[in-house]
């Protein structure tokens, strides 16, 4: 099927909670390759989206179709990521985690110890997640999610809480991921990090996305910051 390089596409999602109406009829479409990010104000249904493409919710209406395929089983296997920093286990070394999510997915067991080595985990491979940093415990999860070599990776604000060290390898990192095959989706509230490391970006407020295209066009004037605020403030006048 021709989905046009078209390696993510939502189409009219919506989502609603009881009497709140969460996504309304949310339509994005992530180009092959590419790192996406999705940008929003608190409460804006950014993680519920995520969810939903991670296959953790069923939507009320709309299409999620990855390489032209509707989601299914099948799709979602080649899906990874994840909506806030998952559970580790504390007292698990990084190597014990790799060595049951590789049994758990079925993929050789040295996949674990090639992705602790490309997350810079190598020689912390042997200690509990206990003393590991937030840094390492975003790398420890992000290397979990890429185990089966997901062509989609969903990453729900994998800069939140991390040191400017710990921001910048993990922006190195996710860079590198498109040349590996896996298209990128992260979400962020930090906009120069998101206008650093992404190639598009939708816009989402109040359940809805307002803008959808290059970084650049979010700002007003050259003002990245003044141009989202104005399309947060706009979709909150718009019914
Ligand atoms: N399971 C749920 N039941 C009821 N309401 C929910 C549920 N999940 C999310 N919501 C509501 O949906 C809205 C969007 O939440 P969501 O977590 O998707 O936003 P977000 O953009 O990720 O916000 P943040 O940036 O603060 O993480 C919020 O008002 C939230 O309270």
């Amino acid at each position: 099927m021709n989905t046009g390089g078209y390696e993510l596409e939502v189409i009219e999602l919506n989502q609603r909670f009881g009497s709140h109406q969460v996504l309304k009829d949310v339509t994005i479409r992530v180009r092959r390759g590419e790192i996406y990010g999705l940008l929003g104000p608190n409460g804006a249904g950014k993680s519920t989206l995520m969810k939903i493409l991670l296959g953790m919710q069923r939507p009320r209406s709309g299409r999620i179709l990855l390489c032209g395929a509707e989601q299914s089983r099948e799709t979602l296997a080649q899906v990874g990521g994840m909506v806030e920093l998952p559970g580790l286990w504390e007292n698990l070394t990084g190597a014990e985690h790799m060595a049951i999510h590789t049994r758990l997915r079925g993929t050789p067991r040295e996949r674990g110890t090639e992705e602790l080595i490309r997350f810079g985990l190598g020689d912390a491979r042997d200690v509990k997640v206990k003393k590991y940093s937030l840094g390492m415990r975003w790398r420890l999860a992000i290397g979990i999610a890429m185990l089966h070599r997901p062509r989609l990776l969903v990453l729900d604000e994998p800069t939140n809480g991390l040191d400017p060290g710990g921001i910048r390898q993990m922006r190195d990192l996710i860079r590198a991921l498109p040349e590996e095959g896996t298209t990128v989706l992260i979400s962020s509230h930090n906009l120069p990090e998101i206008a650093q490391i992404c190639d598009r970006v939708g816009v989402l407020a109040e359940g809805r996305i307002v803008y959808e295209g290059p970084v650049a066009g979010v700002g007003y004037q050259g003002d990245l910051e003044e141009g989202f605020l104005r399309l947060v403030e706009a979709a909150k006048t718009r019914e």
